[in-house]
């Protein structure tokens, strides 16, 4: 039988026929899921806690002490049809996001944690991003055949600046799952003053901060992405400690020796070689002497984890020129723009971080 990572990544996972189809489910379990959240169910979920039955429901026995509720309750405040919502909930407790008792269903703790908005583990946003992208994945099979992005048009519609707050928050919802890792990976002494190129919704720079209590960062981004960033990084606590700088890095000037580190995380894999060649060159040159850049990114290989070889294929549909490149590749960037001491450290499944230090300059001795 064949083996292989399997969507979960595990290595040598069997794969069978029943793999086969559950991958087909699986784009079943995504709209589930979406659906869901679109209609803030798991919200109205935790919003009719405690109490499944409270005094006064005389059609629903009485359970005392069970929070969670029922789906004729839950599809009223929804104002969704009762059976259908009581299918929808049965799907989502087959897969793990609510529990039931009886007629009752409150949500699960990963849901309570990660699906309930306000909370600052929420990943809301990330799902509805997911899910905005569905059109665009829906003609894969065209941008397959011509090369061609499918994406745009469902991201047109959208009006612009719902959409980037959506894909700022977003952002913003993956990178709480691993910036407290990124910032661990990263050398003590790295950074008194660094730049996040691309920063967007400040998760990095803060946990970098929050790591290191005696440095500073600057964000470059887009002016419109900069406005959500200002909140958030005021709402982490840290806008003294943080300034942001409006620009396009792929054309301006990003200093000469300004920064110990900069940071270019998910930025290279939305755009082509050439172009990021230039930014490792602009970017050696805004580092001092002993600095170091780091590109954090998803990466493809010979045997590329689904996470990285999905996200590429997120790219054809949704960008022009972005792609997954290989360690080699994006080291051989650095390589060419002057950085030295080049080394790969992985952080998640398909994803890591490329370092490469700009050497001191030697002491002339004679
Ligand atoms: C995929 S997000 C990554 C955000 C963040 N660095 C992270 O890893 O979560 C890309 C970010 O780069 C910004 N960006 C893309 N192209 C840019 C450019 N040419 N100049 C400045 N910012 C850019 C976007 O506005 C967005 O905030």
């Amino acid at each position: 039988m064949a083996a292989g990572k399997g969507l979960t990544g595990g290595e040598n996972k069997p794969l069978n026929g029943g793999y086969i189809l559950d991958i087909c489910r699986g784009h079943w379990a995504a709209r589930v899921l979406f659906t869901a959240v679109e209609l803030g169910l798991f919200d109205v979920l935790a919003g009719l806690n405690p109490g499944c039955f409270p005094p006064g429901a005389g059609d629903m026995p009485v359970h005392p002490g069970l929070d969670g509720t029922t789906p004729a309750r839950a599809a009223a405040a929804l104002g969704t049809a009762p059976d259908a919502t009581a299918r929808l909930l049965a799907a989502l407790h087959s897969l793990g996001l609510v529990e039931r008792e009886g007629e009752c269903y409150r949500n699960s703790p990963l849901a309570h944690r990660h699906l309930v908005r306000g909370k600052d583990t929420y990943l809301g946003h990330a799902v509805r991003h997911f899910a905005n992208l569905a059109e665009g994945w829906s003609r894969l099979g065209e941008a397959v055949r011509t090369g061609r992005p499918t994406g745009f048009e469902a991201v047109e519609r959208a009006g612009y600046a719902e959409r980037l707050r959506d894909y700022i928050l977003a952002m913003g919802d993956q990178a709480s799952l691993k910036a407290e890792k990124l910032a661990a990976a990263l050398d003590p002494g790295c950074c008194a003053h660094f730049l996040d190129l691309g920063g967007g919704p400040g998760v990095y720079t803060v946990a970098l901060l929050k790591r290191f209590p005696a440095a500073r960062a600057t964000i470059m981004d887009l002016a419109d992405t900069l406005k959500i960033t200002a909140e958030l990084v005021e709402a982490a606590g840290m806008a003294g400690r943080v300034e942001l700088r409006p620009g396009d890095f792929t054309g301006d000037d990003l200093g000469e020796e300004v920064y110990d580190l900069v940071l270019a995380s998910n930025v290279v894999h939305i755009y082509d070689a050439v172009l990021n060649r230039r930014i490792m060159a602009r970017v050696w040159r805004a580092l001092r002497p002993g600095g170091q850049v780091v590109i954090h990114d998803y990466v493809l290989g010979d045997e590329p984890a689904p996470e990285a070889a999905l996200f590429d294929l997120n790219m054809l549909v949704g960008t022009l020129t972005g792609r997954v490149y290989g360690v080699r590749e994006m080291g051989g960037w650095l390589e060419e723009a002057g950085f030295r001491e080049i080394s790969y450290r992985p952080l998640t499944e398909g994803s890591g971080l490329l370092v490469g230090k700009k050497e001191m300059v030697p002491l002339r001795t004679g």
